[in-house]
């Protein structure tokens, strides 16, 4: 199977590895075209526009860092649309809102094409590892077509019915995991002001109804203050911020994902933006600091 894919960055560059290790002819291109290289040494060929891509590839994978740059890449110059037509398939894996996977949608049918949007969930780790959790919807057929690559980079796919459900679902999932992220950072930091040992709370935490593979992953690191990029902090306040806005719309009330994201929020403040969004643990440090002067 032929794909091209867009977008080389922590996941992207994962994915298009796997893919590239399992058998797939794969046309890369990225925004900074030298992250390509990589790729290209280990069997990619190379487009040097999103264009270029669709132009050569039935199948056309993108996994962007938000809604504008989702939509810079489709409808932007020598962007996916200019060579979208009847045949082509064009998969969205990056995490979005519904209006922006809506509106790649209609432009895509309107070209002839089929759309899938397909974020996914699990990190660095388990995109290398091919263990993602993939949360499609949009077309089925397209969705059928595409399951062996899917079969490649996650452990298991969901078709969710029309576009849209798959970003809520997604949504919903990162809402929880900011919120938990947080209040994870909130305990590390009173068990420590309080006198306890860190790491005695991480192993009472693994052994009980609240124990889960984040606080055991993320933990360890972040009691020595230590925060290497898995998933950016900025993403994740990016998609708290979505999360809200389909609270708004749907008129359900989040006050506690609404204090996380003015935790995230304040980490961008910070310079916090481009690590690990478990740095949050600084910036709830920084405000027990700030708050005794
Ligand atoms: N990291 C993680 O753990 C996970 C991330 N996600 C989601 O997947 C998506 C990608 O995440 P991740 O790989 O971590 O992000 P990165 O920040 O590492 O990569 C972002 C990618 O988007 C490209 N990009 C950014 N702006 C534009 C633009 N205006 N036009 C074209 N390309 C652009 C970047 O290109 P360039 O190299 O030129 O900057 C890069 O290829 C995000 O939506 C994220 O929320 C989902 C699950 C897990
Ligand atoms: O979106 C991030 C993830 O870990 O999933």
């Amino acid at each position: 199977m032929e794909v091209g894919f867009l977008g080389l960055g922590i996941m992207g560059k994962a994915m298009a590895v796997n893919l590239l290790r399992n058998g797939f002819k794969v046309t890369v291109w990225n925004r900074t075209l030298s992250r390509c290289e990589e790729l290209v040494e280990q069997g990619a060929s190379m487009g040097s526009t999103p264009a270029e891509v669709v132009k050569k590839c039935k199948y056309i994978i993108a996994m962007l860092s938000d809604p504008p740059a989702a939509l810079s890449v489709v409808f932007g110059k020598d962007g996916v649309l200019e060579q979208m037509c009847t045949g082509k398939g064009y998969i969205d894996m990056s995490t979005v809102d519904t209006v922006t996977s809506t509106k790649i949608s209609e432009a895509i049918i309107e070209k002839g094409g089929r759309f899938l949007e397909a974020p996914v969930s699990g990190s660095k780790k388990p995109a290398e590892d091919g263990q993602l959790i993939i949360l499609a919807a949009g077309d089925k057929s397209l969705y059928d077509e595409v399951m062996p690559s899917f079969d490649v980079m996650g452990k298991k796919a969901f078709f969710l019915g029309e576009v849209g459900n798959g970003a809520k679902m997604k949504l919903v999932v990162n809402m929880i995991m900011g919120s938990m992220i947080t209040a994870f950072s909130e305990g590390l930091a009173l068990a420590d002001k309080s006198g306890l040992s860190q790491t005695t709370l991480l192993d009472v935490l693994e052994l009980g109804a609240i124990a889960n593979p984040m606080f055991k992953l993320k933990g360890p690191a972040m009691i020595q203050e230590k925060f290497p990029t898995a998933f950016p902090l900025k993403h994740q306040q990016k998609d708290m911020r979505l999360a809200l806005a389909l609270g708004d719309e749907v008129e359900v009330s989040m006050p506690v994902a609404a204090a996380a994201n003015e935790a995230f929020k304040k980490g961008i403040s910070l310079g916090l933006s481009d690590q690990d969004f478990s740095a949050v643990y600084q910036v709830v440090k920084e405000s027990s600091a700030a708050s005794k002067v």
